[in-house]
């Protein structure tokens, strides 16, 4: 799905990623944790294609294709959801509409024609009921007084509507309390399968008591240091990071 080859990049001349190699499979779930400032918000960012990381070496390749040349609206088409993707507050737009235009805006960019109203609705009652959110949250308009918790709401909904290939949850600032915790996990559990790959990066070793990756990773100083499986979140809570320095400087 995901092949991330010896990437550096760089914002304002100063290198973040520093040789990031990183493979995820179709069917997987993959977190990624590390200490704060590790670049694990600029790797979201990058694979996302925002554009003001300057990629200096590397690859990344989805589903066989290079995409560092895309756009990160051309990648969203092709399947790549970064949370906080669509973080805006728009009056007089409700959470429905919003999503109705960004599905055929995807739809469009592929050559498909729109979705038809009926199947539409279709779609926006079977997520909603499969993530249990209410019919009223769905006429507000987006993320206007959305409480912390129903923008996370608002997000997985638009993650489950959107069927990305690739989901990447950035939650390292997220300040998630444990309702927003169960809404991240519950959303990821139920949309996984074995057609598309999560990537969610976490410093909350809790998360993934709820979600349970089948990878872990340390991304320490711009590269992934370390793999494992979720026993290494739990040995990370109980000891720090200073022993990954450590095992890296021996
Ligand atoms: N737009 C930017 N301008 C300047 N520096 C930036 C920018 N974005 C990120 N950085 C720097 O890049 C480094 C990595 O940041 P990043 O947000 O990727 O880390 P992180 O691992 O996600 O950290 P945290 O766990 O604290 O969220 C930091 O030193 C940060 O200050």
């Amino acid at each position: 799905m995901l092949e991330i080859k010896d990437l550096h990049a760089s914002i304002e001349d100063k290198e973040i990623l520093k040789g990031l190699t990183l493979n995820v499979k179709a069917g997987e779930v993959h977190a990624i944790m590390g200490p704060n400032g590790a670049g694990k918000s600029t790797l979201a960012n990058i694979v996302a294609g925002k554009e003001e990381y300057e990629v200096t070496k590397g690859t990344i390749i989805l589903e066989g294709e290079d995409i560092e040349e895309l756009a990160a609206e051309e990648r969203a088409h092709k399947g790549v959801f970064l949370s906080f993707q669509y973080p805006v507050e728009i009056p007089g737009v409700t959470v429905t509409n919003f999503m109705k235009t960004a599905i055929n805006e995807t739809r469009k960019a592929q050559g498909l024609e729109e979705m038809p109203a009926k199947d539409m609705l279709k779609k926006i009652r079977e997520k909603s009921e499969l993530l249990d959110i209410d019919r009223k949250f769905l006429s507000r308009s987006l993320n206007q007084g959305f409480s912390g918790g129903e923008k996370k709401r608002n997000e997985i909904f638009q993650m489950a509507m959107m069927e990305p290939k690739l989901a990447i949850l950035d939650e390292t600032d997220s300040g998630l309390d444990i309702d927003a915790l169960r809404i991240v996990a519950n959303g990821v559990n139920k949309l996984k399968s074995e057609d598309n790959a999560v990537i969610v990066i976490t410093h909350y070793q809790r998360l993934l008591d709820y979600i349970v990756p089948d990878f872990v990773h340390v991304l320490y100083d711009g590269k992934i240091v370390k793999s494992g499986t979720k026993e290494l979140a739990l040995e990370l809570e109980e000891k720090g990071y200073d022993w990954i320095k450590e095992e890296i400087n021996a």
